[in-house]
C-alpha cells in the first residue's frame, strides 16, 4: 500500500507503471466510495498508461482531517499528490465529486492537466436543501439509514437484483465511510458552482453519464458538456451512477477512444 502525507493528511493512494513516458490517467472519486471501485477499469488500461487512484480526505484509508471540507481542500490534495509523484500533464477522470474536484485542479493548476474525462458529474450538483436535508439525516442517524436510497441512484435495478453480493459490498463499502468524511465532502459538493469554470475549460473534455444514473442524470451532465468548449458527450447504456463498476468493459473501451483523439489532436496540430 501506498500513502503520502499532503497537506498534513495521509492520503492512500496507488501509483501503477512510471509517470514518465506514458500518458497517466488520474482517477478521483465519488463521495462515499474508495478507489477500489476502478479496479476492472485499471486491469483493462494498466500497461498502456501509468494510472493513478487516491481515497480522498475523509475516505477510504486516508485521514479525515478537518472536517467540514471546502472543494479547494480536495483540489489542492489532488495538487499535492501530484506534484508529489512528479506527474503534470495527466489525463484527469473524476466521477461525481471527483469531477469537480477535477474542474478545480484545472481553474487552478492547469499546468498539471492534459485532458478531463468528466464522469457522472456536473457543472454544479444538487441544491443547497438536498445537501443540507442529506447532512442532517447522515448526522442524525449514519449513513446506513439513507443507504437504500443512495444505493438506488448508485446501481440500476438490474445491477441490484442480481449482482446481490457485489452490491452487498458496495453497501459496506459507503456504510464505513467515516460520517464526517461524508458531510464533509457533502458540505464541499454543496458550496461548488463550476457553471462560469466550465465555460473556461480550454483543454479536451469529455462527459461521460450512466443512462440510468439517480444522481447526476444524463441531462446534467449533458448540460456540462454544452457549457464546456468543444466538449464531447457519450451515455453508457445499462449504468446508473458507477458506470466504472456495471460497464467497466464500454467505460474502459469509451476513455480508450476519447484518448484516442489526443493523439489525433496532436497529430494534426504539427
Ligand atoms: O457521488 C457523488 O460524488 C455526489 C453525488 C451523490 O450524492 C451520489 C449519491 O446520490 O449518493
Amino acid at each position: 500500500m501506498q500513502f503520502a502525507n499532503i497537506n498534513g493528511i495521509t492520503l492512500h493512494y496507488q501509483l501503477i507503471g512510471a509517470p514518465e513516458g506514458k500518458p497517466v490517467i488520474v482517477f478521483s472519486n465519488s463521495l462515499g466510495t474508495d478507489f477500489r471501485i476502478w479496479r476492472d477499469v485499471i486491469v483493462r488500461l494498466a500497461g498502456d498508461f501509468a494510472i493513478v487512484t487516491y481515497d480522498k480526505r475523509g475516505h477510504g484509508l486516508s485521514d479525515i482531517g478537518s472536517s467540514p471540507y471546502r472543494m479547494d481542500d480536495h483540489v489542492a490534495d489532488l495538487a499535492g499528490l501530484l506534484d508529489l509523484l512528479n506527474v503534470k500533464d495527466a489525463i484527469i477522470c473524476g466521477l461525481s465529486v471527483g469531477g469537480l474536484i477535477a474542474q478545480g485542479l484545472y481553474a487552478s493548476r492547469p499546468d498539471l492537466v492534459r485532458a478531463l474525462i468528466l464522469c457522472d458529474t456536473g457543472h454544479k450538483i444538487g441544491t443547497d436543501d438536498l445537501w443540507n436535508s442529506r447532512i442532517s439525516a447522515i448526522e442524525e442517524n449514519g449513513i446506513a439509514a439513507i443507504s437504500d436510497a443512495i444505493l438506488e441512484r448508485w446501481f440500476t435495478q438490474k445491477y441490484r437484483d442480481e449482482e446481490t453480493e457485489a452490491f452487498a459490498g458496495y453497501r459496506n463499502m459507503l456504510c464505513r465511510t467515516p460520517v464526517a468524511g461524508y458531510t464533509g465532502t457533502a458540505c464541499a459538493i454543496r458550496d461548488t458552482d463550476f457553471t462560469e469554470g466550465a465555460k473556461r475549460i480550454a483543454v479536451p473534455s469529455i462527459g461521460i453519464v450512466g443512462d440510468q444514473d439517480g444522481a447526476t442524470p444524463p441531462a446534467l451532465v449533458e448540460e456540462m458538456a454544452k457549457l464546456i468548449p468543444g466538449a464531447r458527450y457519450q451515455v453508457v447504456p445499462n449504468a446508473g451512477h458507477l458506470p466504472c463498476i456495471e460497464q467497466p468493459v464500454v467505460l474502459t473501451d469509451v476513455i480508450r477512444a476519447f484518448i484516442d483523439t489526443l493523439s489525433e489532436d496532436n497529430a494534426t496540430a504539427h
